[in-house]
This record gives structure tokens, C-alpha cells and sequence, in this order.
């Protein structure tokens, strides 16, 4: 099996000023730089009006910068969206597409994700497909089914463990508190493998990173991370602080 670097990703969402940019990600860049052993890579993902910024603040240490969402486009007639470029000329390496509140709140559905992912790919980004199941539907026995859809249906042409990350995110798990138990994210995270290993091969499949998130806070990761197919986090509300984010990197084995 190859071994799998973990991701300790923040996702700060709609939240962060330019105070966060010295206060959040300065700091923690600060803190890589200091710290000898570092079993992960970092990334955070602010929002879009502070990537420039930050991406400035860390230039020259190991802490990476990426985007939340961009458009399916390269560019055009498209009022208030981002395109892949973009991010990457401001100096994002990665970017996240499909996360559910974007599926939610923008009406994305799995084609048009796959094709944000595949514009990511096409700018040279890596893309962090997101996927995860509603309350209603893990409770009506779906939870498999669904993320298996979602899967197929929005993993880019082209994609490979250098340039594509998934991050099942049950729905019901994000900032409710309520983290899905080690054993309910490795069983979805082990179809996830499976899947991909059906479509990608079996090498592809087991150097791809899989994130876990959903109410990942320092007290839940390491037992979520020691899962055999958890190979980091996708964190909201623990990504707006410093401690806690570096404590859940900690986490890592
Ligand atoms: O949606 C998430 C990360 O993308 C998870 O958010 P929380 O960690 O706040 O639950």
C-alpha cells in the first residue's frame, strides 16, 4: 500500500478579515517553519478577497493556500465568479469544489462539479472534490448509495493522487457538533477507495487522499485520522483558530 501523506486543510468559508491573514495564517506558517517533524502537509482556504493576501503572508514556508470554489470556465461573462486561473496566478495550489453548502446554496450538482474539478486541473490546481449525505438520507439507509453517486458523478477526467483529494463531508456532521464515529466515516471512506480503484485502478486509489470533515475538532481527529482510510481533514470552525487547528494536525500519527 502506498503510504498516503495526511492533509490538515481549513476551510474558513464566509469567514476572516485581513486581520486573519498575519492573526490565522501567519501564525500557523510561523509554526510549520518551527516545527522539525511535520508528518503533513497544511493548506487553509480563505475566502477568495484574502487568497492574494495570505498567499503573500506564507510565500516561503511549507503552508499552502487554496480557493473555496471557481467557476467551470476559464473566463467570460460570468458577474461575481472566479475561474481557476485566477487562483493560481494569486498563488492558490489547490482549490475545493462541490462542498455541500455550495451544492446547497448555488444549486451545484455533481456535473457541474465535475467540471469546476476539471477546470481546476486545467489551471494546474489540485481540486478537493467534496461529497457527503443529508440526515435524511443516511437515516433512509442511502448514505453509500448517495456518496457513491456523487462520486461517479463528479471525480474529474484526468484525475490522479497528485492532483485530486476527496473529502466526504456528511452533511448532517458540519457545524452541528455531531462528528460521524471513526467507524461510520472509514465505511464510507473504504467504498470511496473501492470506487475509485474501479475507475482509476487499483495504484490510483490507494496513493489518493481521502479527507474526513464534519465537526473534526482536537479532541475527535486522532481517532478519525487512525482510521486506514482517513488521510486528513476538511475543517470548518476549527480552521478559524490557530490552537485548535494546530492541535488537530497534531493529531496525525
Ligand atoms: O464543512 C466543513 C469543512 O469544509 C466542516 O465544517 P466544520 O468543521 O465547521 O463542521
Amino acid at each position: 500500500m502506498t503510504a498516503r501523506r495526511p492533509l490538515i486543510a481549513g476551510n474558513w468559508k464566509m469567514n476572516g478579515g485581513l486581520a486573519q491573514v498575519d492573526g490565522l495564517a501567519g501564525a500557523l506558517a510561523r509554526r510549520l517553519a518551527d516545527t522539525a517533524e511535520r508528518p503533513f502537509d497544511m493548506l487553509v482556504c480563505p475566502p477568495a478577497t484574502l487568497v492574494a493576501a495570505v498567499a503573500g503572508e506564507v510565500l516561503g514556508s511549507p503552508l499552502m493556500v487554496g480557493g473555496q470554489d471557481c467557476h467551470t470556465a476559464e473566463s467570460g461573462a460570468h458577474t461575481g465568479d472566479i475561474a481557476a486561473a485566477m487562483l493560481r496566478e494569486l498563488g492558490a495550489s489547490h482549490v475545493i469544489v462541490g462542498h455541500s453548502e455550495r451544492r446547497a446554496d448555488h444549486g451545484e450538482d455533481d456535473a457541474t462539479v465535475k467540471a469546476k474539478a476539471e477546470a481546476a486541473l486545467a489551471a494546474g490546481l489540485v481540486a478537493i472534490v467534496c461529497i457527503g449525505e443529508t440526515l435524511a438520507q443516511r437515516d433512509a439507509g442511502e448514505t453509500l448509495a448517495v456518496n457513491r453517486r456523487q462520486l461517479v458523478g463528479s471525480l474529474p477526467a484526468g484525475a490522479t493522487p497528485a492532483n485530486t483529494v476527496i473529502a466526504y463531508e456528511p452533511v448532517w456532521a458540519i457545524g452541528t457538533g455531531r462528528t460521524a464515529s471513526p467507524e461510520q466515516a472509514q465505511e464510507v471512506h473504504a467504498m470511496i477507495r473501492q470506487v475509485l480503484g474501479e475507475s482509476l485502478g487499483a495504484e490510483a486509489a490507494g496513493a489518493m487522499r481521502l479527507l474526513y470533515g464534519g465537526s473534526m475538532k482536537p479532541g475527535n481527529a486522532a481517532e478519525l485520522m487512525a482510521q486506514p482510510d482517513i488521510d486528513g481533514g476538511l475543517i470548518g470552525g476549527a480552521s478559524l483558530k490557530v490552537d485548535d487547528f494546530w492541535a488537530i494536525a497534531q493529531a496525525v500519527q
